[in-house]
């Protein structure tokens, strides 16, 4: 039955890209209502697997399946949502025009200002995306993600450039929408994060799942997160 199957499931994902496997039979499932983090070093191919996941990537090889269906079909775009790492696309348009645009894009999307309140956006209503901070970039990116009620949201490294404050607003966020019954997939280079908020997480190193674990599992031996990722990975950049 299609409500059983988990909300994401990858398998044997393998993409060729300027001649090189940048996936290589990668394979993992994220379940739902569930959070689940990528963790990777630099390179490892986590922004290039949430592109597979979206659609934006047709893969060399392997299949992906988003809620049962085909990433970037017309049945998955109103009910996955993608925060990027970063976009230039907006460049002149300011916030909550931006989001009002998106959200006439949906059937039933989450109410503008609620949602501009809860991610502090008001105040930089006038403001040019482009001339926003680059926390504040990533408040509009993830308001941007979720204002179609998605069920399902990609999430690639939601809080890098945030300050303390926005950091731990997010993670709030975060967890009231899987309280809520949504599907999260995140990458993050913080580990604390990623300890703090995962169900289940996957190590990917080199294109391929090196380790997969709850953190309670991961960390059973009594290293760290940290440390769990340091023994199961090689080093991404100038290592
Ligand atoms: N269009 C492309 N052509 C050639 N190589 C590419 C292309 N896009 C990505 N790559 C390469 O694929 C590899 C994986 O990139 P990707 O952005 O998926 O890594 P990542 O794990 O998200 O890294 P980071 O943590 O630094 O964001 C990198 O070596 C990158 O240079």
């Amino acid at each position: 039955m299609q409500g059983l199957r988990p909300a994401l499931e990858v398998t044997g994902l393998g993409v060729d890209l300027g001649g090189h496997p940048v996936l290589d039979d990668l394979s993992l499932t994220a379940a739902r209502s569930a959070l689940t983090s990528i963790l990777g070093p630099n390179g490892a191919g986590k922004t290039t697997l949430i592109r597979c996941c979206t659609g934006l990537i047709r893969p060399t090889r392997g299949s992906v399946s988003v809620l049962g269906t085909e990433p970037g079909g017309t049945a998955a775009a109103a009910r996955v949502g993608m925060m990027p790492q970063s976009t230039g696309a907006w460049s002149g348009i300011r916030p909550l025009e931006l989001l009002r645009y998106l959200a006439s894009l949906y059937a039933r999307p989450l109410p503008v200002d609620a949602l501009a309140d809860r991610l502090g956006l008001h105040p930089l209503a006038k403001t040019p995306y482009r001339r926003l901070s680059g926390g504040q970039q990533q408040a509009v990116n993830l308001a941007g993600a979720l204002i179609g009620r998605p069920e399902l949201v990609f999430l690639d490294e939601p809080t890098a450039g945030m300050d303390p404050h926005a950091r731990r607003a997010t993670w709030e966020l975060l967890r009231e929408l899987r309280t809520a019954g949504v599907s999260l997939v995140l990458t993050t280079h913080a580990m604390e994060e990623a300890a703090a908020l995962s169900d289940l997480i996957h190590i990917v190193d080199r294109g391929r799942v090196a380790v997969s674990g709850t953190v309670t599992e991961l960390t059973a031996d009594g290293s760290s997160l940290e440390d769990v990722f340091l023994a199961n990975t090689h080093a991404g950049l100038g290592g």
